[in-house]
């Protein structure tokens, strides 16, 4: 499992862990894990003798993990110059070092920063870290415009200046780093965008934090191969289609039918043992998936299910909210989708005595809560918390970092580490809906129904797309299920 803590605890942790080591040495933890990872970087350009490396330079620690970190390279023979954003404030003894070690520093009055910046090999944004509160002050904006314009490597220090730590939303300009080196243990913002878009791959410096973080709850997690494999329901000789669990499937309408045959493809190899379909596309579902069990409603009558899904392609019509409500008022775990959500009484969905998962993407959220669509994109994850809260249910926010959240509080929010933009096709979300229903149905909780669907969808889909990147189709996406599983098992 990756986990992300808060600042908070970040914080807390590094007060209990500075008491029992000498003065300074976890900056010097982390300035060998940052001057390393540069290393890395630059040696697979001209290496690091000669390069020249511009250090970003703030008012605090951050800048001082990054001022003795350009002293590492400067003893290895890189061209390092600091650009202090806070001359008065700059880390007093990482200056001394990175002087000591031949590099220099310079204030922005003093020189054409910006074209320093643009002749570099390597840019260390030393800017802000933890200690950060909103985006990037105007004198900063130049430097990161002019890094991320220029050919050389941009490497964030514990996160790229301007994103929030704990929230991930970024309000104000940041710094667009390819490579973020981060310490002691992820940031939420590290994991969810739009932070996460400004952070390029993730390097994680161990500075000993662990004892100190563990039994505290983390704020954030994921999924790992693992952890997934760990949860898939697999069946073992006793079991038979009704152990494994049936999963019912209400979607599609006369005008969408194919919501329905997306939904059951998902559903048909995600774990349970057998799939029911209620609904107008009976017809259709049978003509690809003949092993679907159809009948025609309403949803009570159709026999035994362990899970519904309900909403895809359901349309707003009465029919479809006579479907959610008879859905609902099952004592079943349920998974609300699409059109099913634009039906949903918040005080029914709040009364259910068995699961409910919703699955909105950014826009369906949006109304569910009362907002503009822009807002939940911003604050990604405090949407997905509020949901949750706001109606008891497990609630799963689709978008480039899925996030799902529990309703019970202080639960840690799970983000799904395999979405891809090949994903962003029509249909894909009815077969995430199946995929996560069927879990449901083999009895896995919902959240972890919800989080081992996101992953099993993501994973299909980089599976289909192969390894080079190609369009897919959401049929694809469900037929690469099985890859997918094959891939996690093994
Ligand atoms: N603690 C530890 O053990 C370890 C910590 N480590 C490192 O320390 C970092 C945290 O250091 P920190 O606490 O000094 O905070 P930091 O992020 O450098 O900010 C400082 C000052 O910046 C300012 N400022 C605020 N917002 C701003 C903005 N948007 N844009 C520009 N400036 C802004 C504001 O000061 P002001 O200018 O308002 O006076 C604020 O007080 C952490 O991220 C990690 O890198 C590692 O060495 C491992 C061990
Ligand atoms: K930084």
């Amino acid at each position: 499992m990756r986990v992300a803590y808060s600042v908070e605890t970040v914080r807390a942790a590094e007060r209990a862990l500075m008491a029992r080591v000498p003065e300074g040495a976890l900056m010097q933890r982390a300035a060998a894990g940052l001057a390393a990872a540069c290393a890395n970087a630059l040696g697979t350009g001209g290496g690091v003798y000669a390069a020249r490396v511009v250090v970003l330079t703030g008012s605090g620690d951050n800048g001082g993990d990054a001022l003795y970190a350009g002293a590492r390279l400067a003893r290895r023979g890189a061209g390092v110059t600091a650009v202090l954003l806070a001359p008065q404030k700059a880390h007093r003894g990482g200056l001394a070092a990175l002087r000591a070690a031949g590099g220099r520093a310079v204030t922005p009055e003093d020189v054409d920063a910006v074209a320093l910046v643009h002749r570099a090999d390597l840019v260390l944004d030393g800017i802000v870290g933890i200690g950060g509160k909103g985006g990037l002050r105007p004198g900063a904006v130049p430097l990161a415009e002019a890094a991320r314009a220029s050919r050389a490597v941009v490497v964030a220090v514990d996160l790229p200046s301007g994103v929030d730590a704990d929230t991930g939303e970024v309000r104000g300009a940041a710094v667009r780093a390819d490579m973020t080196v981060t310490f002691g243990t992820y940031k939420p913002g590290l994991l969810v965008d739009p932070a996460a878009e400004h952070a390029g791959a993730l390097r994680l410096v161990d500075i000993g934090l662990g004892p100190d973080l563990d039994g505290t709850p983390p704020a954030l997690e994921a999924l790992q191969h693992a952890d997934v494999a760990a949860l898939l329901p697999v069946p073992d000789a006793e079991s038979d289609k009704y152990r494994r669990g049936v999963v019912g499937v209400v979607a599609g309408s006369e005008r969408y039918p194919g919501a329905a045959v997306l939904a059951v493809a998902g559903a048909l190899r995600a774990g349970a043992g057998a799939v029911r379909y209620v609904g107008p596309g009976a017809q259709a579902v049978l003509a690809r998936f003949p092993e679907t069990l159809v009948s025609a409603g309403p949803p009570h009558k159709a026999g035994r299910v362990q899970a519904w899904v309900v909403g895809p392609g359901l349309g707003d019509g009465p029919e479809a909210r006579r479907a959610v409500d008879d859905v609902l008022a099952s004592d079943v775990p349920v998974l609300v989708d699409a059109d099913g959500l634009r039906l949903l009484d918040r005080d029914v969905v709040r009364s259910r005595t068995a699961g409910t998962v919703l699955t909105p993407h950014a826009g369906e959220a949006a109304a569910l809560l009362g907002v503009a669509r822009e807002e939940v994109e911003a604050a990604r994850l405090d949407h997905v918390r509020r949901l949750a809260g706001a109606f008891g249910a497990t609630a799963l926010l689709k978008g480039s970092t899925t996030l799902v959240a529990s309703p019970e509080p202080g639960v840690p929010v799970r983000v799904n580490p395999t979405g891809t933009s090949w994903l962003a096709t029509a249909g894909s979300g009815d077969v995430l809906s199946g995929i996560t229903g069927s879990l449901l149905a083999a009895g896995l909780a919902p959240r972890d129904a919800a989080s081992v669907g996101a992953y099993l969808h993501g994973l299909s889909a980089r599976v289909a797309a192969g390894p080079v990147g190609a369009p897919v189709a959401a049929h694809d996406v469900a037929a690469a299920l099985p890859g997918a599983w094959r891939d996690i098992r093994s």
